[in-house]
Parts: C-alpha cells; structure tokens; sequence
C-alpha cells in the first residue's frame, strides 16, 4: 500500500510518519522533494527559491517526482508498505495557488511524471491558523515557508481540492489533535483497509 501524509510546513508529517512507520517495520518511508539522488539536488534548488519562474519551479518539483515514482515508488508498491511525506498532491496544491499553470496542465504533467502512480490514501493533517503561526515562530523558515501563514493556509484547501482532481482517497485530521491521537487515526485508517 502506498499512502501519503501530507499537510503544510509544520503540520505533523515528519512527527507522525516517524510513529505510524513503528507500526510497519518493513516499510518503504520516502518523501518528495528529496527521495532520490538526483531529487536532493533538486530539492536544493528549488528550496532555495531561486528561480525566477513559478513553471521551473514547478517542473523542478516534477523531475523529482518523476525520479521519485521511477526508483522509489514503482519497484515496492505491489509488496511493501510505503509512507510517503507529501506526494502529486502537494505538488498540484502548491501549483494552484502559484495560479500560473491551467488546472488541466496540473494534472497532466503529473500524469506524465508518475505514470499515475499515485497513494492509494492520502492522510492530510489540517492545522488551525493559530497553530500554524505557533509552529512557524519556533523554526527557521524556507525560501517557501518565508511566504507567511496566509499563503500555507491557501495551500492546505488546496491540498483538498488537488486529491479531489488527482481522485484520490483524502482522509482529514485535526492536526492539532494530540500526537498520540492522530497517530491511532492514521494507524485505524490503515487497518480498517487491510481487514476489509
Ligand atoms: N500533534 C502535535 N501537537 C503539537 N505539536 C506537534 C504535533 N505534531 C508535531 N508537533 C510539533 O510541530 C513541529 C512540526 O512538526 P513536524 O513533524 O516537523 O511537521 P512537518 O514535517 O509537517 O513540517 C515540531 O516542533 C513538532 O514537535
Ligand atoms: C512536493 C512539493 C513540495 N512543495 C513545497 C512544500 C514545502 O514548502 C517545500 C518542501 O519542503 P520540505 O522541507 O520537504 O517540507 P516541510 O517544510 O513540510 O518539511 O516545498 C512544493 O511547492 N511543491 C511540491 O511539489
């Protein structure tokens, strides 16, 4: 099974893919941007915020996606449990709200890059505003996280209407929930499936 946690910057996802991953020894933990050889080297450009286009950026974030799905994804998806921290979701969320790609292009290109390959759940840990700015005053930001708690908050409906136009499972969880808490929803999501 592959599934994806996913969320704004500061959301839970690194806590709870570190606590759900426990429950499944054998399983395949990986992320985008960054999984692969070529995707760190990526993930260092595009982190930078450099680029002056919003379509580089995003075809950045494809290339490593495309490498991702090719090295990571496609060679344990029938026998492995995978946990991925972010997916195509965050990356046709974060494009959305860029504004600069028609919807339609959105889907496409990740069709092409991922082969349509894609979590067959996607778990997205919603945060309150207040939370949000909580967690951001207590890091230091990225090039991307540096665009305010405005902007990450577009990004997480965003994140709602992307599973929506990729298709695909969303299971929403109060981020703000305990972690012990959100760690027995993702854990009972996940078994409920296996038994059914
Ligand atoms: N359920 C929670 N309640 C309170 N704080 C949390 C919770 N989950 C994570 N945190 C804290 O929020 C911050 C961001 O968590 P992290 O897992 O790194 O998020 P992400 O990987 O989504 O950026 C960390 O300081 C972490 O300790
Ligand atoms: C996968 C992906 C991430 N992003 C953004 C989300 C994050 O702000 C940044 C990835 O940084 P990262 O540190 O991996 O995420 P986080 O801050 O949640 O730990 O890139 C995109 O803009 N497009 C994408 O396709």
């Amino acid at each position: 099974m592959y599934i994806a946690i996913e969320g704004i910057d500061t959301a839970g996802k690194s806590t709870q893919i570190n606590a759900v991953s426990q429950n499944f020894p054998n399983a395949i933990v990986t992320k985008e941007p960054g999984a692969t050889d070529i995707g760190k080297e990526i993930r260092e450009m595009v982190l930078s915020a450099r680029a002056q286009s919003k379509k580089a950026e995003f075809l950045l974030f494809l290339a490593d996606r495309a490498e991702h799905i090719k090295e990571v994804i496609e060679p344990n998806i029938q026998n492995k449990m995978i946990i991925s921290d972010r997916s195509a979701v965050s990356g046709v969320a974060y494009a959305l709200i860029q504004g600069e790609i028609d919807k339609k292009d959105l889907i496409e290109l990740n069709h092409f890059a991922t082969n349509r390959v894609y979590p067959q759940k996607v778990f997205l840990l919603r945060l309150t505003k207040e939370a949000l700015e909580f967690r951001l005053s207590k890091k230091k930001l990225d090039g991307i996280e540096l665009r305010g708690s405005e902007y990450l908050l577009k990004i997480q409906d965003a994140i709602v209407e992307a599973t929506k136009l990729l298709g695909l499972e969303l299971i929403e969880i109060d981020a703000t929930l305990t972690r012990d808490e959100i760690t027995s929803k993702i854990l009972d999501n996940i078994n409920r499936e296996s038994t059914n």
